[in-house]
């Protein structure tokens, strides 16, 4: 609902959005440009500087102040009108002052589209637009991270996901005020609501007789500071009686200029007063430096309404359809879905459709319709993400209120599925709840939770192995996730290890592939000759020859360098691992890249941490090499064998030897007295806990199983501290990739 409140707008107004934030931008700069422009002498009261304009203007008519300080002097001299910017110490010229056109023709651009009554009412309009998206805006931003305290942390979710929620992050305040303000400008334009704009006060019937004084001895104009002036109008000859004209911050009147009394002052109301305010905090006026922050905030306005609309077209495209959806009466087995960002709708359609040519009537839904009626269900699949910081998707928010009022039928069985993302403190923490509670509903549970890591197509087709097991019935699940464009990879040069021990592993260096020799001249003309960007730690994905599943490959390198670099165990019956092993340089292949930016060293000088075992060393080792400002890094890796696989050793001594790698600790297996990395890390417990005792970072990359050593032996090590592996996560200073 609240996404829908956001997009609906959004996608509405999103071309008024874009112009309305790029022109406020612009006009944002001109309160700093004249606050640059204008010298603001402190003490001077509107008489002295009246006094010092007539010295040398005697044809003055009016002295008029910009909220940023700047003098304006109208005039006439010799039959002829013109206006000079002046110093206010000396009432001497600093320049002509000319009407910035352009500059005005932006501002009518901004406030009524050049469209009169029609123009503002839709510039009103997408004010308003704007204030409601920056509400849901931020209100889904909050769901995100998973709540208000969270909002400052790292951001999940594909590209333009990230970078949507990250320039909204920093702008939204900005918005929210702008949006705020221009509605309630908007409103008094229709006088929806007041301005607070009063009548002229009453002109004077008589003044005081005698001749008039000299401007700077008039008492009125005495008592008023120059910084609160907004205009002084001299007296017009001819005009009966001839009184000056005084319009300050607080309030109008007239000056009686032969003896220097206010006459008939009007203070200004305070409606007037807030809606002074209001303006100022719009446009920036007096406040140049909140002006620019609005303005740059105004520029994330069409950066994010171009992101949201990519965001958009995405979700609806991970949308499926699926066929053959039967009624939930005459289902033999009903899919349940909880989904954010819909990737998860894709492996469900792939098992609605398993389980129908499988013979089964499927019916297949969201998790939030849940309700009495699918108590009835014989088989039950549930299919759900996990979001913000372990709570539900937007498709299944409402699952676990509405199980309280179902009962099972007496057949009723479950299986739950989990999909989301290891790198979050609390791992598909929805499934595990929606499992719990669900056995605890009374219904019977038909196979034990699985958990699926980012989207692995692996892990999903292994799970359907089981369920063909528990219906009887083959089911093959072969669903990939879209995945960005691939890039042509040449293979540049390979270094093999592990032969001893029948373990071959090699690091595969790949350059951007030059077209092929029988290519067009348009192909050669616009062939990419560059590595497309990505950092160490990002994840190559590789599509095998025969198979449309891409495998996934931490990167050891980053595109600076023009390599791209991988690290590959040869796996027994690996289709991947198989077609690696067997590439010779010169052959091509096609990857693409998945930004993994999660799994990174945070800037800074604290100590970090690497772990890892086997090719678990790709990016550890592209983090060392990154290393240039020689922050303390420290590595502990683990082996078979160092005669046969010491993976990077080279490279290793000489970061050592430049400092780019403080200290290394290897552990090997398959020697006299073995060890494993968890075991050095256990004998070096005092000096691991200083490390993360000064906030040090730990950054582990391997196996599953390894992984899960380390996280014990890292509990283990900080128990002393009062401190465990999970806080760490929390507060991103331990981080995993694990495969
Ligand atoms: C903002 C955000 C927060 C997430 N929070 C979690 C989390 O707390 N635990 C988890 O295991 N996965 C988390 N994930 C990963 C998703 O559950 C995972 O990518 C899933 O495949 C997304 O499926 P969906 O597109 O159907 O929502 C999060 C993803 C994003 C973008």
């Amino acid at each position: 609902m609240l996404r829908q409140l956001h997009a609906l707008p959004g996608l509405i107004s999103a071309l008024l959005v874009m112009l309305i934030g790029l022109t406020g931008a612009v006009l944002s700069v001109d309160p700093a440009l004249d606050r640059l422009g204008a010298s603001v002498p402190a003490g001077v009261s509107v008489a002295q500087l009246a006094d010092r304009v007539l010295r040398h203007y005697p044809g003055v008519e009016q002295i008029q102040r910009s909220p940023s300080g700047s003098i304006i002097v109208y005039y006439s001299a010799d039959g002829q009108s013109g206006a000079d910017l002046v110093d206010p110490a000396s009432g001497q010229r600093r320049a002509p002052y000319v009407p910035p056109v352009t500059l005005r023709w932006i501002k009518e651009l901004h406030r009524s589209l050049f469209l009169d009554t029609a123009g503002s009412a839709a510039t009103g309009i997408t004010a308003l637009a704007m204030l409601l998206l920056s509400v849901s805006g931020l209100l889904l931003l909050v769901k995100r991270v998973g709540g208000w305290r969270q909002l400052a942390r790292p951001l999940h979710g594909n590209r333009s996901q990230r970078w949507h929620a990250q320039v909204a992050r920093l702008a939204v305040a900005g918005l929210l005020l702008s949006a705020l303000t221009g509605s309630y400008m908007s409103a008094a334009t229709f006088s929806l609501v007041s301005d607070g704009a009063q009548e002229e006060p009453d002109f004077p019937a008589a003044t005081a007789s005698g001749p008039p004084l000299p401007a700077a001895r008039l008492t009125a104009l005495l008592a008023t500071d120059l910084g609160d002036l907004r205009e002084l109008v001299l007296p017009v000859p001819g005009n009966q009686p001839a009184v000056y004209t005084l319009r300050t911050v607080h309030g109008d009147g007239y000056v009686d200029p032969a003896n220097g009394a206010l006459l008939g002052y009007r203070p200004h109301s305070g409606v007037r007063d807030v809606y002074d305010l209001i303006y100022q905090l719009h446009t920036g006026e007096g406040l140049w430096w909140l002006g620019l922050l609005l303005g740059l905030c105004a520029l994330g306005a069409p950066w994010l309404a171009v992101t949201g609309a990519i965001v958009w077209w995405q979700r609806q495209r991970a949308k499926p359809r699926l066929p053959g959806n039967s009624a939930l009466a005459s289902a033999d087995a009903v899919i349940l879905v909880g989904s954010e960002n819909n990737s998860t709708w894709g492996f469900a359609r792939e098992l609605h459709v398993g389980l129908r040519h499988a013979g089964l009537r499927v019916h297949t839904a969201a998790m939030n319709r849940f309700s009495p009626r699918y108590g009835a269900a014989r088989q039950l699949f549930i299919l759900t993400s996990t979001y913000g910081d372990g709570d539900a998707p937007a498709s299944g928010k409402q699952f676990l209120a509405h199980l309280k009022g179902v009962k099972p039928g007496p057949d009723a069985s479950f299986v739950v599925l989990g999909f989301g993302d290891r790198q979050f403190p609390k791992f598909c923490q929805f499934a595990h709840d929606v499992d719990a509670a669900l056995a605890a509903s009374g219904w019977r549970r038909a196979l034990d939770l699985a958990l699926i890591d980012r989207q692995s197509s692996q892990d999903f087709a292994r799970w359907g192995l089981g369920v063909g097991k528990l219906l009887g019935h083959e089911l093959v699940l072969e669903h990939t996730p879209a995945h960005p464009r691939t890039h042509a990879l040449q293979l540049l040069e390979r270094h093999d290890y592990g032969l001893l021990e029948q373990e071959p592993t090699v690091v595969l260096r790949f350059v951007a592939a030059p077209p092929p020799a029988d290519a067009g001249w348009l192909a050669r003309r616009f062939a990419r000759r560059h590595l497309p960007h990505f950092e160490a730690g990002d994840l190559a994905g590789i599509i095998p020859p025969g198979s449309p599943v891409p495998r996934f490959y931490s990167l050891a390198s980053d595109s600076r360098h023009d390599v791209l670099e991988i690290c590959v165990r040869k796996q027994p019956g690996g289709v991947c691992s198989g077609y690696l092993h067997g590439l010779r340089p010169g052959e091509r292949i096609e990857a693409f890249i998945q930004p993994n930016p999660q799994f990174r060293p945070s800037s800074g000088k604290a100590p970090v941490i690497l772990i890892g075992a086997g090719t678990g060393i790709g990016p550890l080792a592209g983090f060392i090499r990154n290393n240039t400002g020689r922050h303390p890094m420290f590595l502990y890796w683990g082996g078979r064998d160092p005669e046969s696989d010491f993976l990077y050793e080279p490279e290793l001594r000489n970061y050592l030897a430049d400092r780019r790698l403080t200290q290394l600790h290897t552990a090997f297996s398959r020697v006299k007295d073995g060890v494993r990395v968890q075991n050095r890390l256990l004998e070096d417990a005092e000096h691991m806990r200083r490390l993360i005792d000064s906030g040090g970072q730990v950054l582990v990359c391997g196996s599953r199983a390894m992984a899960a050593s380390v996280r014990q032996a890292i509990d283990e090590i900080l128990a002393p501290l009062k401190l465990d592996v999970r806080t760490l996560q929390e507060n991103g200073r331990y981080r995993e990739d694990v495969f």
